[in-house]
This record gives structure tokens, sequence and C-alpha cells, in this order.
């Protein structure tokens, strides 16, 4: 096994900047740099030396094997965050026979196989390491410290004793066995299965705390979209003017909302028209607008809208260009801001509800595995329904529990890792 390093702190000018060193060679290659280490777990200050030079002060922490973040010897050395020094120390490293500097990810990577994280753990490491909103670092932490691991773990238990019940009637199929296990199979595979079909539900809402929602504002051309756009994005992110039919395409703006991720959607004013690139833009105006998350209905006192998009729960109707007509409630004025603090209350009222019913798996792959393991669930409740017999149904439990254990990377482990570890960066 090759002793990897790396920078693991962003590169350029920094109060510290630390490099790990992870692998077989790790203390024998520290040693070489600060002469005797620190006792495991505790920092002590070394001079680093290159050629009886001393090139930097450094915070050194030393971990055993089976007691670090990869589960290998690491060494961390905490070095004054300088371009030349950490560079010195790298390639002071990289000189050293069986060190190599580390691919992306390569840390966590052995974490994994050390046994320290399970798959969902790491892949709520990347995305609390990506997180940007209170919600996003909340739900990442959540993932990271194990929450859907042990959500997986209870399911598996539940279906593999389930299975092996179904198991011991085979193994005295000869003898008389008075207990009939079905109504106890059955009613772990339904407690599992509608666990299963909560996750499903509360997917759609934890992908977009983590991938942020989208909002839409739309209207009449004129109506103020972009101005009140520009008023909330504190830029001029849109191009305004009096000139009915200003905004062709979607002007996208990213917010953080009371701790939620949100995109703003500036859109063309809705309206029927003879020219042929307002007319894509009102076509893209309304696509993305039925896609959106939330949609905010901008509207000028006394005015009607001649193409709309249909309007969902959740929704907001708003009057526009409230300094003109005298404000109120449900008035807005991206020219003098009086209600947008209102407005945006409302948008983190209404996410922060549907926010609530999140669900633990927060990608693609999960919602994948729970599907199908929710399937041969289902397929399993209805063969034991038709009376199939008990080998088969249990070959189904099987299926099913081998698709939750896919979710913390004990089976099909190699398919995913490279996927997962793809959004990596070095030194991680
Ligand atoms: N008095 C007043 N004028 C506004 C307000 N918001 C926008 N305007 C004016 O209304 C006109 C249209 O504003 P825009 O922001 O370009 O309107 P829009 O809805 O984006 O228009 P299109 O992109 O053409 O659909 C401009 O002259 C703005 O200065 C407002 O709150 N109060
Ligand atoms: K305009
Ligand atoms: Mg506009």
């Amino acid at each position: 096994m090759d002793t990897i390093f790396a920078l693991a702190t962003a590169r350029g000018r920094a109060g510290v900047a630390v490099v790990r060193v992870s692998g077989p060679g790790a203390g024998t290659a520290a040693r070489a740099l600060v002469g005797d280490l620190p006792p495991a777990r505790r920092a002590g200050l070394r001079a680093v030396r290159h050629a009886g030079e001393v090139i930097d002060q450094a915070l050194v922490l030393w971990f055993e094997a089976g007691a670090s973040f990869t589960g290998e010897e690491v060494v961390e050395l905490h070095l004054h965050g300088s371009m030349a020094v950490v560079q010195a120390v790298l390639d002071m490293l990289a000189a050293m026979p069986g060190l190599r500097m580390a691919e992306p990810g390569e840390f966590t990577r052995r974490a994994l196989e050390n046994g320290r994280l399970d798959l969902a753990q790491v892949e709520g490491l990347a995305d609390l390491i990506d997180s940007e909103t209170e919600a996003q670092r909340r739900q990442a932490m959540r993932v990271f410290s194990g929450a859907l691991g042990r959500k997986a773990e209870g399911w598996r238990h539940d279906l593999v004793r389930a299975a092996a019940l179904l198991e011991a009637v085979i193994d005295f199929a000869d003898e008389d066995v008075p207990v009939d296990v079905r109504p106890e199979v059955l009613a772990l595979v339904d407690g599992v299965a509608e666990a299963l079909a909560a996750e499903e539900a509360g997917f759609g809402v934890a992908e977009r705390i983590r991938d942020g929602f989208e909002v839409a504002i739309v209207g009449p051309p004129n109506a103020g979209k972009s101005t009140l756009l520009n008023r909330i994005a504190g830029r001029e992110a849109a191009l305004t003017s009096d000139i009915p039919g200003t905004t062709r395409d979607v002007i996208e703006v990213r917010i953080d909302l009371e701790g939620l991720a949100v995109t703003l959607l500036d859109t063309a004013g809705l309206r029927d028209t003879g020219d042929v690139i307002e007319a894509l833009g009102v076509d893209l105006a309304r696509r993305r607008a039925e896609m959106a998350d939330m949609r905010i209905f901008l509207l000028p006192e006394g005015e009607g809208i001649t193409d709309t998009v249909a309007a969902r729960p959740g929704d907001l109707h708003l009057r526009a260009k409230a300094d003109l007509s005298g404000g109120g409630a449900g008035a807005v004025s991206g020219a003098t801001g009086q209600g947008v603090p209102e407005m945006l209350a409302a948008i983190a009222a209404e996410l922060g509800r549907r926010a609530a019913g999140a669900a633990t798996i927060t990608r693609a792959r999960h919602r994948d595995a729970v599907l199908a393991a929710r399937v041969a669930l289902q397929d399993a409740a209805e063969m034991l329904d038709r009376g199939v017999s008990e080998e088969i149904v249990a070959s189904e439990l099987r299926v099913a529990i081998g698709r939750l254990e896919s979710l913390v990377g004990k089976v099909d482990i190699e398919q995913v890792l490279d996927e997962v570890f793809a959004s990596f960066c070095i030194g991680k």
C-alpha cells in the first residue's frame, strides 16, 4: 500500500495550511522532516528541516493505524499557509521512496475501504464540504453522521428476520411445523415497505435542499419582474427597460433564503407576440415556470394576462408596483423595495414547510436502491398472499436486502465508487 500525501486545505495564502500524509510510511516520512513525533493525538510544535535548513515551524499531529480518519497511520503537518512553504514540504515528501501525491478523494476512499465510513457517510461528507446554506449543512451532517446507515441497518434487520422465519419452515419441511410464520413475515415486510415508501415520498424535497429550490417570477411584460429580481439580488442581474418584451432568456440568481438554497428565475413577460425571438422566450418562460418548485405571479393593478401559466398550491400572487398603487398586503415594488421582505418571508415559509418533510435519502442513487427494494418487497408480499413457496419468497427478500445494503456500500461497491469520488478534490 502506497503512502499518500496532499495539501488538505485550500490552495493559496492563508494563516495555516495542512498537509496530510496517510499510509504505512507516514510516521517515517514525518520523522524525516521534523525529527521526533509528539505522542499520538497530541499536537507538538516542531521545526521542519530540509538539508539542515529550517523551512517552517509546524504543529504536528500523529495518529496511529486504526485510530485515524483513513484507518492508516496518519500525520498532519499544520504549516504556515505560504505557497513556498507548502511547495517545499510537498517536494520533500514526493522525493521520499514509497510516497506519492494522493488522487482526488483518496483519503476518504481509504477511510471507506478500511471501514471507518460507510458509502452513505462518504456521500454525506462530500455534501458537507460542498454545503453553502444552513439546511444543506444540516442535511449533509445527518447523512455523514450515519443516519441513513442506521435506518438501512434497521430495515435489513427486519428483513433478515423475515427471511430466517421462512427458511426455518424450509429446513423443517419434513417435520410438522405447527406455527404459521406467514403473518409475522408479512407484518415485517409491510413495515419496511411502508418506511421505504415514506423515504421515496420525501426524496424530492431532500434533493431540493441539496441542489436548491427553483422559484420563478412570472407575469405580463413590464410588470417589473426583472426590477424585482435585481432588488433581491442586490445587483443588475437582468436588463430592465420600459419596453415590454425586454427579457427573453431565463435569468437565474442564487440566494440563501433563511438557510435554504433558492434559485430565483426571472422570465420573459407572458403574452402573444409576433416577434419570433420574444415568442421563443415566452415558450421558455412557460416551461421553466411550470417545472419550478414555486411561482410568484406578479400582476400590475387592473391588468390581466393573456397567456398564463397554471398556478399550484403554495404559489404567490402579488400586485406589482406597490409604490404606484398605494401598497398594502400582497403588493410589492422592485423599484422601492416595499413588500420585498414580506414576499421573501412568504417564500421562505412555504419552502420551509416543504423542507420539513425531507427524507433521509438525498441522492438518485439512494432513491433507486430504495425503490428497487420496495418493489421486491411488494412482490414478496403478493407471493405470500398467493401461497408461493417459502424458498421463492425468501429469495425475493434477499433481493431487497441486497438493494438496501448497497445504500451503505456493502455490495455493488465498485460500480458506485468512481461516481461518488468523481466529485471529491485532492486532499479529501
Ligand atoms: N413605479 C415603479 N416602476 C417600476 C417598478 N418595477 C419596475 N418598474 C418600471 O417598469 C418598467 C418595466 O420594468 P422591468 O423590470 O423591465 O419589467 P419586466 O416585467 O421585467 O418586463 P419584461 O422583461 O419586458 O417582461 C421599467 O420602466 C421599470 O423602471 C416598480 O416597482 N415601481
Ligand atoms: K420591460
Ligand atoms: Mg424583464
